[in-house]
């Protein structure tokens, strides 16, 4: 009979959705003993893997963190590896398995001194793990501190201890590692900042913890992966026409015309039948002169929004991006509000970016209020901070979850009835029903002025050929993302749409050329 595996997709687990599985995969016949010999052995593997002999300190903690790090010791002794441990607790205080491991350790204990880093080359840093729960203090904290001013080269187990796996708070100074080695699946923290820049190379390492355990997990956070949502893709139909593909409508500003173009030729390029940018009539020839692909209809400055009303009569116009360029001072904010707010009483899939969310900072209420259809925001941090203050309190005055990227998209979402799209080099979609996705490959090379323009275009373009809000924000941004890897250095936002069809090759290659 032929073997059919089930896929299970990149699911990110909490701490606490991490012990569960761990439970589970016991419940399941696998003794934690094993769990903990398979991820000692895997941490041990991956060192070697990576460095050549070197003396090496492997600095164990209380909990199962430290578990971890004895069985690694005495690993890479038994390769003969010039090896030192040191130990941050009491045996009475170790976890059954830790405590068998910290028994099997055949070298020194050695206490827990910052002047064991001078004879060191490495260190596995086995101090915490997905346990910690407050800043490191006392010994711990002061190792750290040392291990920082000599810029030591640090192997981590699971997360480099001070890092908050759930969220990627840095409780406290961590030490940054060149290597992390975490088990089973990848946690939030190690894809959001700071958390991510301070895992070095991730290698996720299975410890024999059966994937079917996901199964009785309610997990709701994924890393962002065309396996989401490639089955959604609205590849252009054998038999179609243009619009079979949708018609993006973009509304372009009197001033920021460069904005909104970008926009227009992402919503193009990203495959929407058809692309009206809807502009005053004062920057019209702008507009005309520059576009071609894109048509140009012309909004009469004194009735404007009456002027986009008509545009909207037509039901082929099915989605609509407002905010690139839309302007924000003096009466064009009133009039990208207006804009806004005829939109959306469309009800048809509406993008949110720029000036169309700032435009509501003084009562965002307005604006949630209105959504009550397919809606994606596209906020960045200084965008976010004007429309959910509440949500957005800064860490200096919050020491609470709310810190929290993920949590605080997931806020947003259920408190504006919006797709949330928390834009940043760990930008995170985050659906009203709670799913949320953390996108892990965009490059910094897409901190540039233009390139959020091109990804609202991105996304308006996919949902004018039908895909859920959810699903094309997460296709957007990971596209954008690829095509700043195709890129590269030296990108600036005008290459973006036209390296989409490169990128866009290579996915189909990649996840359809059975169905084709
Ligand atoms: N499937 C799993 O869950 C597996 C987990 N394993 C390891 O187990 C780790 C999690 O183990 P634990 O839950 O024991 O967590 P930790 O090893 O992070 O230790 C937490 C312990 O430290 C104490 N503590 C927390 N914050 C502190 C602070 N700031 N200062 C001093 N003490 C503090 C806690 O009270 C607790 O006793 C993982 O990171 C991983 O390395 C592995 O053994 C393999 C299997
Ligand atoms: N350091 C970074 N690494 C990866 N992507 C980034 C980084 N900084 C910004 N980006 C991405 O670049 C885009 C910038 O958008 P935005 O801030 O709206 O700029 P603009 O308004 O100039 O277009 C977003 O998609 C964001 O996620
Ligand atoms: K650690």
């Amino acid at each position: 009979m032929e073997h059919i595996r089930k896929q299970y997709p990149p699911f990110l687990l909490t701490a606490n959705e991490m012990g569960k599985a761990d439970q589970a995969a016991v419940v399941a016949g696998v003794p934690a003993m094993d769990l903990m010999a398979a991820a000692g052995k895997a941490v041990a593997d991956a060192v070697v893997e990576r460095w050549s002999e070197r003396p090496t300190l492997v600095l164990c903690g209380p909990g199962n963190n430290g578990g971890d790090g004895f069985v690694v010791a005495q690993h890479l002794r038994s390769m003969d590896w010039p090896v030192r441990l040191a130990f941050l607790g009491s045996v009475d205080g170790l976890s059954t398995e830790a405590a068998h491991f910290y028994r099997a350790w055949q070298g020194d204990i050695e206490p827990f001194s910052t002047d064991l880093l001078d004879q060191t080359k490495l260190v596995i840093d086995a101090m915490f793990g997905a346990g910690l729960a407050r800043p490191l203090e006392g010994n711990a904290r002061d190792m750290v501190d040392a291990m920082i001013t000599r810029n030591i080269t640090v192997c981590a187990i699971d997360v480099p201890s001070g890092v908050d796996g759930t969220t990627g708070a840095a409780l406290g100074k961590v030490a940054p590692a060149e290597l992390t080695v975490t088990f089973f699946r990848k946690k939030p923290g190690h894809l959001l900042f700071p958390g991510r820049g301070l895992c070095g190379h991730l290698v996720v390492a299975d410890i024999g913890i059966p994937e079917s355990v996901l199964d009785e997990l309610t997990l709701q956070t994924w890393e962002n992966r065309p396996e989401l949502w490639c089955q959604y893709y609205p590849w252009p139909r054998l038999d179609g026409h243009k619009y079979h593909r949708g018609h993006a409508v973009v509304y372009g500003g009197e001033t920021m015309t460069g904005a909104s173009r970008l926009t227009a030729r992402g919503a193009m390029r990203v495959g929407a039948g058809l692309v009206t940018l809807a502009a005053p009539i004062k920057a019209w020839a702008v507009y005309a002169t520059a576009l071609t692909g894109v048509m140009v209809a012309k909004l009469e400055v004194s009735q404007e929004s009456e002027d986009f009303d008509v545009l909207l009569l037509d039901p082929r116009h099915n989605a609509i991006v407002v905010g690139p360029g839309a302007g924000l001072a003096g009466f064009e904010r009133i009039r990208t509000r207006k804009i806004v707010l005829k939109a959306l009483a469309t009800g048809r899939a509406t993008v949110l970016d720029a000036d169309a969310l700032s435009a509501f900072s003084d009562d965002p209420q307005i604006l949630f209020d209105a959504i009550n259809g397919p809606c994606v925001m596209t906020p960045h941090d200084g965008e976010f901070a004007r429309l959910f203050p509440e949500i957005n309190k800064s860490p200096e005055i919050n020491k609470s979850h709310l810190d929290d990227k993920l949590t605080r998209a997931r806020l947003a979402a259920k408190q504006s009835g919006a797709v949330v799209v928390l834009k940043g080099a760990d930008t995170v979609i985050a659906s009203p029903d709670g799913r949320a996705i953390i996108n892990s490959n965009a490059p910094a090379d897409l901190a540039t002025g233009g390139s959020g323009d091109v990804l609202a275009g991105f996304i308006v373009g996919l949902l004018a050929q039908g895909m859920a809000p959810f699903d094309a924000a997460s296709a957007a941004v990971w596209m954008h993302g690829e095509v700043g890897n195709e890129i590269g250095s030296g990108l600036i936002a005008e290459d973006l749409p036209d390296h989409l069809p490169k990128v866009l090759s290579a996915f189909k290659a990649q996840y359809f050329s059975s169905h084709q």
